[in-house]
């Protein structure tokens, strides 16, 4: 990311809306708008398995689910915020994941310019990928301020996304067991 080109395009920007750049309150805005991209950002290029780390052997039989990770990410149709909730579970086979990385794994793919649909998946895949578990299901429920501040303007509707693999594609009861645990 080159520091001087955003600056001067988050300037550009400014001017262009009817603002005076110059004046003290936005004097610092580019440079501030630069480093919150540094942040929100922080995900592109990189590869979600990598942080799927702490892999264990251990015979666990039952499902593992880790509910209400809070997540923030960019809807890249309009570059603003979708936020919400993401709920994750999986059927191990013969490994399992320390935890907080699967926290890591909503984090590294929600950092970046994103649509709901597509980070499901991405969760799922790296989790499966890595994992090689008998299943993995993953629920998405975020608001899009596209759709609540702008456009069509409803605030406090909800997008609800899923991704199965393995037996949660097929096995109806495992479905059902996740979405009452995550109740
Ligand atoms: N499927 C999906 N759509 C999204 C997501 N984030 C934003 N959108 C939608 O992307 C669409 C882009 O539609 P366009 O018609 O190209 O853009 P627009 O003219 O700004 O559309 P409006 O939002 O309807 O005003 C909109 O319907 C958004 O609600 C997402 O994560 N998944
Ligand atoms: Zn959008």
């Amino acid at each position: 990311m080159n520091e001087e080109r955003i600056k001067n395009a988050i300037r550009v920007i400014l001017e262009e809306i009817g603002e005076d750049p110059d004046r003290e309150g936005l004097r610092d805005t580019p440079d501030r708008v630069y480093r919150m991209y540094k942040e929100i950002f922080s995900g592109i290029g990189s590869d979600p398995q990598d942080v799927l780390t702490a892999v264990f052997h251990e015979q666990h039989k039952e499902l593992v689910i880790v509910k209400d990770i809070r997540f923030y990410s960019v809807c890249e149709h309009h570059m603003v915020p979708f936020f919400g909730k993401a709920h994750v579970g999986y059927l191990p086979d013969g490994k399992i994941i320390g935890l907080s990385k699967i926290a890591r794994l909503v984090d590294i793919v929600s950092k970046r310019l994103q649509l709901q649909e597509r980070m499901t998946q991405m969760i799922a895949d790296a989790m499966n990928q890595r994992l090689e578990p008998k299943g993995v299901i993953v629920m998405l429920e975020a608001e899009h301020l596209c759709m609540s501040m702008r456009g069509i303007k409803r605030p406090g509707s909800t997008t609800v996304t899923i991704a199965t693999r393995g037996i949660f594609d097929t096995d109806e009861n495992m479905r059902k067991r996740f979405f009452e645990l995550i109740k």
